[in-house]
């Protein structure tokens, strides 16, 4: 069967610090902490960096959100288009628009794997073990395989070999598991407040917010803890005690990624039964094998940032093979379409953008058309059956392409 050339690749962004001198705050879109004010995605969460006073309160003061939306589109010599988003903006444009396009042009809308492994060879000698090399490459192979699912005219879960369940079910990521619980997800995922230089009257405080919310929960609604890179093992492990009392479900990303041995240690120290779950900032199929050996119960890649869906699928399988799960990064359709084929995902993320978590937002608002949210926690399969991810671009969202080629 001929199948079409990719005629072209073309790299823009959104938002992000280089964006109108600044301004770029609140966009939204992929680079998903880029959110307005009184948001309680950027309301004094434990950070690596909240040790210094400057930067306790908002994420955005020490710059999460400079980045901005990567948009990377790929057009076929018959004129179809596929596209995908990711966190990595103008810098991200020119490792697509300089380097990487020399492995895309010209070869078939079926090559993604040809093309994934000569980005990831192509980089290895400055792309490290995750960030914004890996973002970029990520959006990439995600808009080739939305490109060849829509030169094929079939949904992406259908290429990698279809669903291994009919819907999806959901627990949610915000600051009020309380009201995730009336929209019907499985579980609700706080960020912590406060760290380790808080000594234990943090502690005191993180495991009273799980007190409060174990309460209005009532007692079987999953909670669970996330620490964003923020704590060392002593500090995790007696919060992860202090939290056992009211029966969390998982603590993540206590520590930050390249701390293997700590999350070894960590796992032997935790209450028996509670979970301890890591993987958003890692990238590179090397760094998943190594983290899966230090034996965390749930593998979080994201998909827009661990290589893309190509990368996703090896990760899964290097996760069933220990009888790990491997449970994405909230990323939205990029992470539908492979969680439905994975038989060790049972449950997906869903990442609340709203400001307040009261209403349910799409994760990449404003930037896709057509981005499903849960209803009554879940997405069935049939919402994810439209050619490639099933989504396009908002043309109403503002974009630059600072570089050709
Ligand atoms: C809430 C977390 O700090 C972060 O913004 C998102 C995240 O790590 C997750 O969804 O997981
Ligand atoms: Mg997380």
């Amino acid at each position: 069967m001929s199948l079409p050339n990719i005629k072209a690749v073309r790299a823009f962004f959104m938002g992000g610090a280089t964006a109108d001198k600044g301004k770029g705050k609140g966009k939204g879109g992929a680079d998903y902490h880029d959110q307005g004010s009184k948001h309680w995605i950027d309301d004094h969460i434990a950070t690596p960096m909240s040790k210094y006073k400057a930067y306790e309160q908002s994420r955005q003061s020490f710059g999460i959100n400079v980045l901005g939306t990567l948009v990377v589109e790929v057009e076929a010599d018959n004129g179809v288009k596929g596209f995908a988003v990711s966190t990595g903006g103008e810098m991200g444009c020119f490792i697509v628009e300089k380097h990487l396009n020399r492995f895309i042009e010209g070869k078939s809308v079926s090559d993604i794997k040809l093309i994934h492994d000569q980005m990831i060879g192509g980089t290895m000698y400055y792309a490290g073990s995750g960030g914004l090399v890996m973002n970029t490459i990520s959006c990439v192979d995600l808009a080739l395989w939305d490109l060849f699912g829509k030169v094929v005219g079939l949904p992406v879960y259908r290429l990698l070999g279809g669903a291994v369940r009919d819907e999806l079910q959901f627990y949610a990521t915000g600051a009020r598991p309380d009201l995730a619980k009336g929209f019907g997800f499985i579980g609700g995922k706080m960020p912590t407040h406060w760290g380790p230089h808080d000594g234990d009257a943090g502690i005191r405080k993180d495991a009273a917010m799980v007190a409060d919310m174990r309460e209005k929960c009532g007692p079987d609604f999953w909670l669970m803890l996330d620490c964003w890179m923020s704590q060392d093992v002593n500090y995790a492990t007696k919060l992860a005690h202090a939290c056992a009392p009211y029966n969390l479900k998982w603590i993540e990303e206590c520590l930050p990624p390249q701390q293997y041995a700590g999350y070894a240690e960590l796992k032997r120290s935790v209450p028996p039964g509670m979970l301890v779950t890591t993987g958003e900032h890692h990238g590179t199929l090397q760094s998943f094998q190594t983290l899966s050996e230090t034996g965390v119960d749930i593998m979080q890649p994201d998909v827009g940032w661990c290589g893309g869906l190509t990368t996703l699928v090896e990760i899964a399988a290097i996760a069933k093979a220990r009888g790990q799960l491997v449970v994405p990064h909230g990323s939205s359709v990029y992470s539908h379409h492979a969680v439905i084929t994975f038989t060790n995902s049972p449950f997906s993320e869903f990442l609340m953008t709203s400001p307040d978590c009261a209403t349910l937002r799409p994760q990449f608002d404003p930037i896709l058309v057509g981005e499903p949210v849960p209803e009554g926690g879940r997405i069935h399969k049939s919402v994810l059956d439209k050619p490639g991810f099933g989504v396009e671009l908002n043309p109403a969202c503002e974009m630059k392409r600072p570089y050709t080629h």
